[in-house]
């Protein structure tokens, strides 16, 4: 009898100490499980003589029956206010402002390409694209690049067969232009182009700008003019030179360098101190580079020029390091638009 009577002030007690479903759940079990506390007792009821089975048993009955609706009460209680609890941390208050996702922007490789790319448009040039995995000919020999040339070995080329190549300019886009179009026209191609280099320097993927006018009468004036105006839309009025320089698939052809952003031509780091930054190549097309594609060396001539973009992206956002254009950086990439 004490034991039950003790039994049941212990569950009132702890009643009044538990605050969460969990612990009233386990309080349940230690007193009516299987291996209750409360089932144990009634399991030793066995034992009593035959005149207090049944006056205990009620006892034992009665407590059980007092706990259980004393737990059954507390788990809607408790379930109530755990219930309330969720619902209030998950309030959404819809006045909120949005988080949003911020505003995406142009890798600076693109914002300059497309700028470069306004520029030539704006002199009416067409643009074209083409495959980035190329053909030994379109790639070389139809650009007057002989079989031993060494931008042909395997420390500057990507080759995926003797005759397939990841394109190392993007002059084979012209020689296609050529063989779908005649004269006279007026085009760029800018894209990625691939060389077997990897230092401070150089990337194995970067991209390029080339350029080609051909026609009757096209004279190395129109090259200077054309190329003069161009450096001019991207520095500003800067000045410009030419010099002599070779290309297989050009002759004559130039180095074109830009007077200094830095120092203006007084000397600096950038420049190396010559007060010059080369810029791009240019020269007059080959005639062997026109007959390659079937046009009429002495009806048509034109020039050609080929940049750089990583080059001239740097120089528009003083970047030293040509690296940081693929690293993915997002407070790198998040300075320029
Ligand atoms: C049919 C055709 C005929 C001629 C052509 O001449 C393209 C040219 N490119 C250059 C040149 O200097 N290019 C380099 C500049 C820096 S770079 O990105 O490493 C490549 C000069 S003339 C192209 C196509």
């Amino acid at each position: 009898r004490e034991i039950i009577n003790a039994l049941k002030d212990e569950v009132a007690t702890n009643l009044t100490l538990i605050i969460s479903v969990k612990e009233l759940e386990d309080l349940k079990i230690e007193i009516l499980g299987k291996k209750g506390k409360l089932t144990d007792i009634m399991k030793g009821m066995r034992n009593l003589s035959k005149e207090e089975r049944p006056v205990i048993g009620q006892l034992a009955n009665e407590v059980r029956d007092f706990i259980t609706n004393e737990i059954d009460a507390k788990m809607i209680e408790l379930k109530g206010i755990e219930k309330l609890k969720r619902m209030s941390d998950e309030i959404i208050d819809i006045t909120l402002p949005g988080r949003g996702t911020g505003t995406g922007r142009l890798h600076p490789i693109t914002e300059t390409m497309d700028f470069l790319k306004d520029i030539f448009i704006e002199m009416g040039f067409d643009v074209a694209a083409g495959p980035e995995l190329e053909t030994t000919f379109n790639n070389f020999d139809a650009l007057n690049i002989p079989e031993t040339h060494s931008s042909r070995d395997l420390q500057d080329t990507f080759y995926i067969d003797n005759k397939t190549v990841l394109r190392t300019h993007t002059s084979p886009v012209q020689i296609r232009y050529m063989q779908d179009k005649t004269a006279p026209f007026r085009m760029v191609c800018p894209g990625k182009v691939y060389r077997s280099d990897y230092d401070v320097s150089h990337t194995p993927m970067f991209h390029q700008m080339e350029g080609l006018m051909v026609g009757e009468n096209i004279s190395f004036a129109n090259l200077k003019a054309i190329l003069t105006e161009f450096v001019n839309k991207v520095f500003g009025e800067t000045n410009v030179r030419f010099r002599p320089h070779f290309f297989p698939f050009t002759e004559p052809s130039a180095e074109m360098d830009v007077e200094c952003v830095i120092c203006k031509g007084k000397g600096c780091r950038l420049c190396k101190n010559t007060g010059w930054l080369e810029i791009m190549g240019c020269g007059m097309v080959d005639p062997e580079v026109l007959k390659s594609v079937d046009y009429d060396a002495d009806k048509v001539s034109g020039f050609a020029f080929g940049m750089g973009i990583e080059r001239i992206a740097m120089l528009r956002h003083g970047i030293d390091d040509l690296r940081a254009f693929y690293d993915n950086d997002m407070r790198f990439l998040k300075q320029f638009n």
